[in-house]
């Protein structure tokens, strides 16, 4: 079986862009280069203040996810599975400066938080791939991990996203920049999702399969939920708007995934996400706001190809 690594040093992307030897982290922003000083500010980090390709030129993977309790446990987990405890007594929150997003560092692997909705994620990706050029990584791999509403899927189940689309079914992410609206592709790396399929299926009783993800701005009516603050839409338009969502190949919804997807792919990162579904049509509870989501979803997933990285 070939290993994510290997997979990584060599690539062909959905947009038809091979990647040869190293591909290392870009920004698209004339400006920055002429800086004398770039200050990561809600990361607590600078170019001035940190040695950053001492601190962080040896990552390859990046796991993104909302929560900082969870990307702290994920941490823990991947200090385990890399046989790393000894080495540090604790595991340390870099941007423990600033109480916006937490950050960890076990090995090859950064787990970050990112908050709820797309100006939290986009705040943090901003920052987080400047930090990734500024050490002169090359070949790195982000995956966002996190919970989602499943459509017509078994509770649980985890999905590989190919394409993150927006409430219109589009892949696309509107970006307003001053007071015009860029449009950006929100392709996945399709051969990463297959990768991640692939390796979760010698996981015994993992429910797991490739889909759509569809992200929106907000978790009540964004979502079709019925238990929100405000509510302008019946049950059964709820219904066929879900069902809709179905018939054009979405299997969860969740918040972040349209500009995580479209800055990754500008910026030379290998992305995907993968999110652990309730289920939020076809379920008794189905007008319900789940509970519970503190546990860190589908860490199985990367057992296999994290045990390939030497
Ligand atoms: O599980 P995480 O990563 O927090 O993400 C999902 O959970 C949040 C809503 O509860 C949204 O941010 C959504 O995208
Ligand atoms: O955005 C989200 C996240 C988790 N579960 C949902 O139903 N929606």
């Amino acid at each position: 079986m070939a290993s994510i690594l290997s997979a990584s040093n060599k690539s062909m992307r959905s947009d038809g862009n091979t990647y040869v030897g190293k591909r290392f982290v870009h920004v698209k922003n004339p400006y920055l280069d002429s800086m004398d000083e770039d200050i990561l500010y809600h990361l607590d980090l600078g170019t001035k203040t940190h040695d950053l390709p001492a601190m962080f030129g040896d990552v390859k993977f990046v796991c993104v996810g909302g929560s900082p309790k969870r990307m702290k446990a994920f941490a823990l987990f991947m200090q385990k599975e890399l046989r790393l405890e000894e080495s540090r007594e604790d595991i340390k929150d870099i941007c423990a400066g600033t109480d916006r997003y937490c950050m960890y560092k076990i090995g090859p692997v950064l787990s970050i938080s990112h908050g709820m909705g797309i100006p939290s994620i986009s705040i943090m990706l901003h920052e987080l791939i400047k930090l990734l050029h500024h050490a002169q990584c090359c070949d790195v791999t982000i995956i966002r991990i996190g919970t989602s509403g499943g459509i017509g899927i078994t509770p649980g189940s985890v999905v590989i996203t190919d394409t993150a689309v927006d409430s219109f079914f589009k892949p696309r992410f509107e970006q307003i920049i001053l007071d015009n609206i860029v449009t950006r592709s929100t392709e996945l790396d399709k051969a990463l999702a297959e990768e991640l399929f692939n390796y979760s299926k010698e996981i015994p009783n993992f429910p797991s399969l490739i889909g759509h993800t569809m992200c929106t701005y907000d978790f009540y009516e964004g979502q079709g939920r019925l238990d929100g603050a405000l509510c302008s839409f019946s049950r059964e338009k709820k219904v066929d708007y879900l069902k809709r969502a179905y018939k054009a190949g979405i299997r969860n919804i969740e918040m972040e995934s349209t500009v995580f997807a479209a800055m990754c792919r500008l910026c030379g990162l290998k992305d995907t996400t993968v999110l652990k579904a309730e289920l939020l049509l076809q379920c008794p509870l189905e007008d319900q706001t789940p509970r519970a989501q503190t546990k860190p979803p589908c860490i199985g997933c990367y057992r296999v190809p994290i045990l390939h990285h030497s």
